[in-house]
């Protein structure tokens, strides 16, 4: 017995490997970051790994074509305009969307998920979900609303093992830029060293007691660290008016009237910032001592002095961008109901003039990419009843209907489906430095949203919203055009039908 067992156990080992060879081999899906622990009938709604997608409508850099796109092991390895099967097998599925959109998923660069320390408020599993469901198949995480706020390696880790196995679309970080780590350096490299795409800071005070604000000194000294890693600083760049303090002095303001919170945050608080950060970025021209940083200024709401001097800085050559919002774009100042916080934010939202200003410099290119700005937080913060403007949190939650709401509003002003995939994909990745994400081009990963923009839909309590306190979201009640039907992401189909794949297989990035 002894003897045959002895026989029989090397070929026993080698048939035992074999087989797990090749089950790895069929049921694992690509490696593209970290190792993917599950096998694709959980990542996936869609047991395939090798796959084709075809519409009448594909936006390609090239513009907008009719075809097919081919999908293997997570990536884009074919794109072929018409209708024929070139290339295609029998066995391989075919995919056909008819004039459903086939876009690249959305990129959101600002998004507050508020994990760890804030989960009441997000969290990564609703927020993913809630952009998985609206086509968006990367965001980049804020520093602040988090607790402890990510601005060292260590609380990074924290970042990242709250994040394990809870993300259905990728996900990568910002650290935050706040005085300690701006003087002491070597906690800045650490954290750019364990892998933040970049450092955001605030030239106000945050709302958050752990996130203090910074000077331009401090975001001269970030600047440096941050040329060496050639990654971004990105900005809130209101700087708070020495008149105004007087103002908030008055007691008289009604806190109800939305006016009186628009006129306690006037543009020249944008101005005033932009000035100083202007006065910075020449140096980050080709051959300047700061070349290799770049100066991204978050949530633009001032369409007049503020963005002129964003402008003249492109045009001198400075390293520099700037972003706005849906909100910014969809509301005016007019039609906010006093009492009505769902629509407080910072800066503010301005005059419908402001507001139509805004879209032009979006549609000329003058303000580069959006983002969401996801800020949420608990109805106890938001004072709905109360309707204090004053006392209220300040954030507006939009993750999940970027998309509708951009089409919705941007197609009145000419938007053009290339157009809102240049802002919310191309452009994103560009500043995040996310190679491989943001287009449809042959060997970039798979990361696409179908969607339907001529479909109507009313955002009422019947509609799948993925959201934390959905009912705090000022686009509650709204009807909007333009349906996701499904999302990919790096070939695996995380949402389909209000229906998200069994476990969450999103990957963390980290720069390197
Ligand atoms: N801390 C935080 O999320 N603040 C954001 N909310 C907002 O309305 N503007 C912001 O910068
Ligand atoms: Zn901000
Ligand atoms: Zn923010």
């Amino acid at each position: 017995m002894d003897q045959f067992l002895w026989r029989v156990l090397p070929l026993l080992t080698i048939l035992v490997s074999l087989g797990v060879f090749f089950y790895l081999q069929d049921s694992y899906t690509a490696q593209l970051f970290p190792l993917i622990k599950l096998p694709r009938s959980k990542c996936s709604l869609l047991p395939h790994s090798h796959f084709w997608i075809s519409s009448k409508r594909i936006v390609t850099p090239q513009g907008i074509i009719s075809g097919s796109v081919e999908i293997n092991d997570g990536r884009i390895v074919s794109i072929v305009e018409g209708h024929g099967t070139q290339g295609k097998s029998k066995q391989e599925e075919v995919i056909d969307y008819g004039d459903a959109v086939i876009m690249p998923g959305l990129i959101d660069v600002h998004v507050h998920l508020d994990e760890p320390g804030r989960t009441e408020w997000e969290g990564f599993d609703t927020g993913t979900r809630a952009a998985a469901a609206g086509g968006i198949t990367t965001v980049v995480d804020m520093p602040l609303n988090n607790y402890p706020t990510t601005v060292s390696k260590e609380t990074l880790k924290l970042k990242l093992d709250a994040a394990e196995d809870k993300i259905y679309v990728d996900v990568g970080f910002w650290g935050g830029l706040i005085p300690e780590n701006a003087l002491n350096t070597s906690i800045l490299e650490g954290l750019l060293s364990a892998g933040v795409l970049g450092v955001k800071s605030f030239m106000c005070p945050s709302g958050i007691d752990d996130f203090p604000m910074t000077t331009i000194d401090h975001i001269k000294a970030g600047l440096s660290v941050l040329a060496k890693y050639r990654r971004p600083i990105v900005v809130h760049s209101e700087i708070q008016q020495a008149s105004e303090n007087h103002l908030e002095l008055n007691d008289n303001r009604d806190p109800r009237a939305y006016l009186t919170y628009l006129n306690s945050r006037p543009p020249s608080w944008e101005e005033a910032a932009i000035k100083q950060l202007v006065g910075v970025t020449k140096d980050t021209r080709i051959g300047g001592p700061l070349e290799g940083a770049h100066v991204h200024i978050v949530h633009l709401s001032d369409s007049s002095a503020s963005l002129d001097l964003i402008k003249e800085a492109k045009r001198r050559g400075d390293s520099i961008s700037v972003e706005t919002c849906p909100h910014y774009l969809a509301f005016s100042s007019e039609e906010i109901p006093n009492g009505d916080t769902r629509f407080k934010c910072s800066p503010p939202i301005r005059d419908a003039h402001n507001r139509d200003k805004l879209w032009e410099a979006v549609l000329d290119g003058h303000i580069d990419l959006l983002t969401t700005d996801h800020s949420p937080t608990v109805p106890q913060l938001k004072l709905l009843e109360e309707g204090d403007f004053l006392k209220a949190w300040g954030g507006i939650s939009t993750l999940q209907f970027n998309l509708p709401v951009t089409w919705s509003y941007g197609k009145k002003y000419g938007l053009t489906l290339e157009q809102l995939s240049l802002l919310w994909s191309k452009k994103p990745a560009a500043l995040a430095g996310i190679e491989s994400k943001g287009t449809i081009e042959v060997g970039n990963h798979a990361d696409i949203v179908i969607w339907q923009p001529e479909q109507e839909f009313d955002l009422n309590d019947d509609y799948p919203v993925f959201i934390k306190h959905a009912e705090l979201s000022a686009y509650m009640g709204s009807r909007l055009s333009g349906k996701v039907l499904e999302t990919f992401v790096r070939g695996n189909l995380v949402f389909k039908n209000g229906k998200h794949a069994p476990a969450a297989c999103g990957v963390q990035i980290l720069a390197n």
